[in-house]
C-alpha cells in the first residue's frame, strides 16, 4: 500500500537525523522538503523568525495549535528552558501518529505534551486537564478559519495574559483575514507583521506577532 507524505518524512527523519539532536531533524525535514516533497511545515525561513520570538519570550508555557509532523514543536522545544511545558494540539490522528515520532526521534519528549482533538474543545479545558492557567506564547498554525474563534476563546477562558504573545503562521497564504483584521483593529492587542515567504517557495507569507494587552 502507498505510504503518505507524512510517512515519508518521518523515514527521511529517521535516516537522516541524529537521535536525540532537534537540529539535525529540523535540518532533514527541511531537507526533504526541499529536495523531494514540499510540506506544510513552517519551514526554516519562518522558522528562525519562530525562534527568535521563542528565545525573546523565553516561555515558561507555549500553546500550539496546529502540530502537524511536529516541525515547530521540534524547533520551540529545542529553545525551552528546563521545565517548561509546550502543549502540542494535533486534529488529524495520522498527522499526530507522525509527530510524536519525529518529536520521540528529536529527544524533546520531555518538553512536549501531544493533544489529538478540537482546539475549540481543548481549549477550555486547558486549565483543568494540564494545569496551566496562561500560556506566555500561541503558535497558531492550525485550520485558518479557526484562528480568529480559537483567539476569542482563549481570552474568554482567561488564557492570555497582559504580555503572552501570539505567534501566528500563514497571515498572508493561505490567509486569515479576519484574524489579521482582529488583531491589528482591537485596542487590546499589539501586532507587529514579520514579512517571509511560504515555506519552500518564493511565494509570499509572513507572521503576525501580537502582544495582548490585557
Ligand atoms: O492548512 C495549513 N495548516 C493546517 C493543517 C491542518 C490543521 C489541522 N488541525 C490541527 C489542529 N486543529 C486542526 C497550512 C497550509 C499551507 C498551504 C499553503 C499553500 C498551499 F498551496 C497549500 C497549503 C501552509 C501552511 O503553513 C499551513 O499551516
Ligand atoms: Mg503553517
Amino acid at each position: 500500500t502507498q505510504s503518505t507524505r507524512p510517512q515519508r518524512l518521518l523515514g527521511a527523519v529517521q535516516k537522516n537525523a541524529t537521535r536525540g539532536d532537534p537540529r539535525s531533524v529540523v535540518q532533514a525535514i527541511d531537507q526533504f522538503c526541499r529536495q523531494k516533497e514540499w510540506a506544510m511545515n513552517v519551514g526554516d525561513e519562518k522558522g528562525c523568525i519562530l525562534d527568535s520570538v521563542v528565545s525573546e519570550v523565553n516561555p515558561a508555557t507555549v500553546l500550539e495549535l496546529g502540530t502537524y509532523c511536529g516541525y515547530s514543536t521540534v524547533r520551540i522545544a529545542s529553545l525551552l528552558p528546563p521545565h517548561a511545558k509546550l502543549i502540542t494540539l494535533e486534529f488529524n490522528p495520522d498527522f499526530a501518529a507522525i509527530a510524536r515520532q519525529v518529536i520521540a526521534w528529536a529527544g524533546v519528549e520531555d518538553k512536549v505534551h501531544l493533544v489529538e482533538g478540537a482546539s475549540g474543545d481543548w481549549i477550555p479545558k486547558m486549565t483543568e486537564q494540564f494545569g496551566v492557567k496562561t500560556f506566555d506564547l500561541v503558535f497558531l498554525d492550525h485550520w485558518k478559519d479557526r484562528y480568529l474563534p480559537d483567539t476569542m476563546l482563549m481570552e474568554e477562558c482567561g488564557l492570555l495574559r497582559k504580555g503572552s504573545i501570539l505567534l501566528a503562521d500563514n497571515v498572508i497564504c493561505p490567509g486569515t483575514p479576519d484574524y489579521l483584521e482582529y488583531v491589528r483593529s482591537s485596542l487590546r492587542y499589539e501586532s507587529q507583521y514579520f514579512k517571509s515567504h511560504l515555506e519552500y517557495t518564493k511565494v509570499e507569507d509572513g507572521l503576525e506577532k501580537s502582544v495582548f494587552l490585557g
